[in-house]
């Protein structure tokens, strides 16, 4: 059997050190399938990781298992939010402690304006960012903010599935796959206002298949294969190192 270069040096060190949301040892499993393979990682307050790897390698799962939706189970491990265990937590529970996830499939709700979508977010208490202060970070929406949100372009969806996280009163976003399908100048804009969302304070990990853009935005990255951390280290580190890129990346 051929050796595979080993870049996960650092994928455990990260587990020792106290952070704003950790993933400690997480197993999870779709049924019989065991895709999460004992997952650990680190993400510091105001950071933006990029959880990284080819297609199956088990982003979205991870992604899920730390949202705690109901697939895939975690059976093993545990997840903290400042200081909040959420391995103990149904999703509408995990959501209320501060996961704000923003699923690929964006989720608009057909029948609602762009503005009802938002205020929808806003029912339960606490409520985080105010529409006004959203318009400002996406015109765009303010523009249609009377217009129903399916009909909006792609790039807008994913404006509209952003802000509708940031409406709640979130401690971390979670993005699956934001720029799937968008044009590059959508994916310019909608960039700029990731990094004007982590000015502001916003903890968010990002799940890309294009990993040079997500790799542009991010400090840190992990990279997945088989639904364990091959490589947990800087963006940097990974732009600078072609044999881990064309290994994991294909990039
Ligand atoms: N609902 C499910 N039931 C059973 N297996 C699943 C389910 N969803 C995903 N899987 C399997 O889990 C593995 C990881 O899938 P996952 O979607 O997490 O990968 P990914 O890295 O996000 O890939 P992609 O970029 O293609 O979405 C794959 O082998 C996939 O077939």
């Amino acid at each position: 059997m051929n050796e595979r270069p080993d870049f996960s040096k650092n994928a455990n060190h990260a587990a020792t050190a106290p952070a704003y949301f950790s993933v400690w040892d997480v197993h999870a499993y779709y049924g019989e399938s065991y895709i999460v393979q004992g997952i650990n990682f680190n993400v510091h307050e105001g950071e933006i990781l990029a959880l990284l790897g080819r297609n199956g390698a088990g982003k979205t799962s991870t992604l899920r298992a730390i949202a705690r939706l109901d697939d895939p189970m975690i059976t093993h491990g545990e997840v903290w939010l400042d200081h909040q265990p959420l391995h103990k937590m149904r999703s509408h529970e995990a959501a209320i402690a501060g996961i704000g996830l923003v699923p690929e499939d964006r989720r608009i709700i057909p029948g609602l304006t762009v503005e009802e979508n938002l205020q929808l977010a806003q029912i339960v208490e606490p409520v985080g960012w105010s529409l006004e202060r959203l318009y400002d970070l996406f015109p765009r929406l303010g523009e249609r903010r009377k217009q129903e949100g399916v009909t909006l372009s792609g790039g807008e969806q994913q404006m509209l599935a952003i802000a509708r996280a940031l409406a709640r009163d979130i401690k971390v976003l979670l993005l699956d796959e934001p720029y799937e399908g968008l044009a590059p100048v959508i994916v310019d804009e909608i960039e700029k206002t990731l990094n004007i969302i982590k000015e502001q304070g916003m903890t968010t990990i990002i799940v890309e298949q294009n990993a040079v853009r997500a790799l542009e935005l991010a400090d840190r990255s992990i990279i997945l294969d088989t639904g364990q951390i091959v490589f947990d280290g800087t963006a940097k580190e990974v732009l600078d190192n072609a044999e881990l890129r064309a290994e994991y990346l294909a990039i």
